[in-house]
């Protein structure tokens, strides 16, 4: 029988300390972290947890203190960074609170773009575009330049940019922190939809309702996971035990 396939993400003892004027600053201490293909993990915990810290390394836009970080199999945290930059550009898809989205480009271009680089053909592209704004209400965005956006809606197209590529492994930190409420129905709804059909999530979220979709909800608490539990629809009923870490909202 040939072995299971490696994680999609590995982290062993992984560990960031800022530094700040001279003081260490904890922020991850030591994440031991396997995600398998196809899962949805949401990643919660009071604020100043380290859920942000431990997202950005996995995506290499944080240099770890100490540690592995293991994608696909391979070690990513001993890369250069050109090399992690072309690994991040083929596996990954960010979410991000800052969306750099290219200001001379339409909306469409940006969200094409990421999938015309990793080799799809322009009309591949063009459909995956289609698809991710429709199912995000920007459809009638496409012609715009981003700076013609809302906030909300500069954020949708961040993340209809990083499905286009149908990443291994999506990365996103509060993506519907700052959207309303039918705005951030779309977003799940398209979350939910890419993950039926086996996209790979780590999600950031505050929000309960949030990580309800999620399969598995990691819990930070001072840099460390103290929980780790599914949330599969068998046992989507919320559990209250003495251990478990109460959610702040922050
Ligand atoms: N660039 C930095 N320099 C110094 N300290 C930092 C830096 N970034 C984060 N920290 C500190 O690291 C700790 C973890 O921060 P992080 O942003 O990862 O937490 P978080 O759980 O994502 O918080 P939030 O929910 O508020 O976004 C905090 O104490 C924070 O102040």
């Amino acid at each position: 029988m040939s072995p299971p396939p490696p994680p999609i993400v590995n982290t062993v003892n992984l560990v960031k300390i800022y530094q700040n004027g001279g003081v260490p600053v904890p922020a991850v201490r030591g994440v031991d972290l396997q995600v398998e293909a196809g899962q949805f993990v949401a990643v919660m915990g009071p604020s100043g947890s380290g859920k942000s810290t431990l997202v950005h390394m996995i995506g290499g836009l944080d240099a770890r203190t100490s540690g592995e970080i293991w994608l696909d199999g391979r070690r990513a945290d001993t890369l250069s960074e050109s090399a992690w930059a072309l690994l991040r550009r083929q596996k990954i898809g960010f979410v991000f609170q800052f969306f750099n989205l290219v200001a001379n480009m339409t909306v469409a271009d940006n969200v094409e773009l990421p999938a015309l680089l990793a080799g799809a053909s322009p009309r591949e592209a063009r459909e995956r575009r289609e698809y991710l704004l429709g199912e995000l209400g920007l459809a009638d965005r496409a012609d715009a330049a981003p700076a013609q956006l809302a906030g909300g809606e500069q954020q949708r197209v961040a993340l209809a940019r990083a499905l286009a590529n149908r990443p291994s492994l999506l990365l996103a930190d509060e993506p519907t922190g700052n959207l309303d409420s039918r705005n951030t129905r779309d977003v799940l709804r398209l979350l939910s939809e890419v993950h039926r059909d086996g996209q790979t999530i780590i999600m950031v979220t505050h929000d309960a309702r949030v990580a309800s979709l999620a399969d598995r909800v990691v819990s930070l608490l001072d840099g460390e996971i103290v929980d780790d539990g599914a949330v599969g629809p068998a046992r989507r009923r919320p559990r209250a035990t003495a251990g478990d870490v109460v959610e702040l909202r922050g």
